[in-house]
């Protein structure tokens, strides 16, 4: 073993379900931690809420505060693991670990997603680093991927399956034909679904995700605000039915694609919502709570990264694997790479976002109905691939799968359709991603 150096001394912030994993891999591969960092990782401190709750680990008595703010102005504090969650008091403890000279390892999304550049910003200003690989589908290496492995590539599309609590209720309701709200109380159950599942089931954990890749794969500041959200609460079981009848499985995805514009400028597009890709697609072999991210890139061409996006010891383990880089980097008096703004693109509104379509349209069996629904289509400029027609008289639905369109033409073609005095409903409109046009 090479000599080791001066011990490195860690904080924790916060002891739940992924601090507590931190600190049981820190204790449990000390001798190895040491050995690849090239000196002692040393545990100073874990700040909790509560000194007397029940924890997943025995965290020795000495090392545990309620006093946050007291640890990471310690001096001698070299490393400050946030596992908290949530905004504040995360932000400010952040910040103050950087001012003081601390390298700091997060897997808060949230605040990533919010206010990444204001961290960024205090990272550099402080010459430390600021690490989050378990931000974004937890175990996975996707984010260090795309900011190291593919720094010389041109990444032109990243599709993730970002949020595990949502595949799970939508690959229940593929594998058993169940309705959402049935889907949804059997992931409680399980211990997947929170009590309260408003994050993951509106889409806002997966766009906080989404605000991140696309950030580091454009090389563009991309907040959450700037992300187009829908969660999969609307999705049906006729919708999951009729992605199965066109060889589809529906999938809430994260999209962030590089967009050439009319003038020939990149622009980026960045959304969450669900959609039917097909089942020949590698996202669609993503079951259970697992998490995903293919990326499309210019060299590299189809890239596929896939895990598990949560759980305590699968992101503490991506929180120690950004641990041991940035005690490395301090050791040897280096930082990584931060962040890399500068192609500065547009972000454009999800009215020129654009994709395929499927539209179910309850329509009135009789002559010449086909030819004014697929005129609506033509008249806004939505190209039509496919219809077919399901059920007859008063049962009778036109299936339509459009190419490519904006979604302010689908729109458009939508609320034109519920004019039109055949059309009795547009009972479904789905995105169709990852095919051929
Ligand atoms: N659990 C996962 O699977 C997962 C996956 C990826 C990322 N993350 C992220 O990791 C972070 C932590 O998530 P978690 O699942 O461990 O949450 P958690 O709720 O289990 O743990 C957070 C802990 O922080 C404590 N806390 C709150 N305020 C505090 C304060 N002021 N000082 C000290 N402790 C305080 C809470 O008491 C709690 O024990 C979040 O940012 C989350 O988004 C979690
Ligand atoms: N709630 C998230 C895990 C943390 O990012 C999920 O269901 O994937
Ligand atoms: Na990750």
């Amino acid at each position: 073993m090479t000599e080791s150096g001066k011990p490195l001394k860690v904080a924790v912030l916060g002891c739940g379900s992924v601090g507590s994993q931190v600190v049981r891999l820190l204790e449990e591969q000390a001798a190895d931690l040491t050995a690849r960092v090239g000196a002692p990782v040393e545990l100073v401190g874990v700040a909790v809420r509560r000194l007397d709750a029940a924890r997943e680990v025995e965290v020795p008595e000495g090392l545990l505060t309620t006093d946050a703010e007291g640890l990471v102005a310690r001096d001698d504090v070299d490393l400050v693991v946030e596992v908290i969650g949530g905004i504040e008091p995360a932000r400010s403890l952040i910040l103050s670990a950087l001012e003081n000279g601390a390298s700091v390892v997060t897997a808060n999304k949230a605040l990533l997603a919010e206010d990444g550049p204001t961290l960024f910003e205090a990272a550099a200003k402080a010459g430390r680093d600021l690490y989050y690989e378990a931000a974004v589908a937890g175990a996975i290496p996707i984010l260090r991927p795309l900011r190291e492995s593919l720094a010389g590539d041109k990444v032109t599309r990243v599709l993730g399956i970002v949020n595990g609590t949502t595949n799970f209720i939508l690959d229940k309701m593929d594998s058993s034909g169940a309705g959402f709200g049935d889907a949804l109380e059997e992931a409680q159950e399980l211990g997947y679904a929170e009590a309260d599942p408003t994050a993951d089931v509106e889409g806002f954990d997966a766009a906080a995700k989404a605000a991140i890749l696309a950030s580091l794969a454009f090389h563009t500041r991309v907040t959450a605000s700037d992300v187009h959200r829908e969660g999969i609460t609307e999705v049906s079981a006729a919708d999951v039915a009729s992605a199965t009848e066109m060889g589809c499985v529906v999938k809430l995805l994260a999209i962030c694609e590089l967009r050439e514009q009319p003038g020939g400028e990149e622009a980026v597009s960045v959304r969450v919502h669900p959609a039917m890709i097909p089942r020949t697609h590698p996202l669609a072999s993503v079951r259970e709570a697992y998490n995903a991210v293919f990326v499309e890139s210019e060299a590299a061409g189809q890239l596929m990264f896939y895990g598990p996006g949560a759980g305590g010891s699968p992101t503490a383990s991506a929180v120690l694997g950004d641990l041991v880089t940035v005690a490395r980097n301090r050791r040897e008096g280096v930082t990584g790479a931060g962040e890399s703004a500068y192609a500065d693109r547009a972000v454009l509104p999800m009215g020129e976002a654009r994709t395929r379509y499927h539209v179910a349209i309850d329509v009135d069996d009789r002559a010449g109905v086909l030819a004014t629904v697929a005129t609506a289509f033509a008249e806004h400029g939505v190209s039509i691939r496919t219809v077919r027609q399901e059920g007859r008289d008063d049962d009778a639905q036109l299936v339509v799968v459009s190419h490519e369109a904006t979604d302010a033409q689908l729109r458009a073609t939508v609320e034109h359709l519920q004019q039109m005095d055949s059309v009795r409903e547009v009972s479904s409109v789905m995105r169709v991603e990852g095919g051929a046009e």
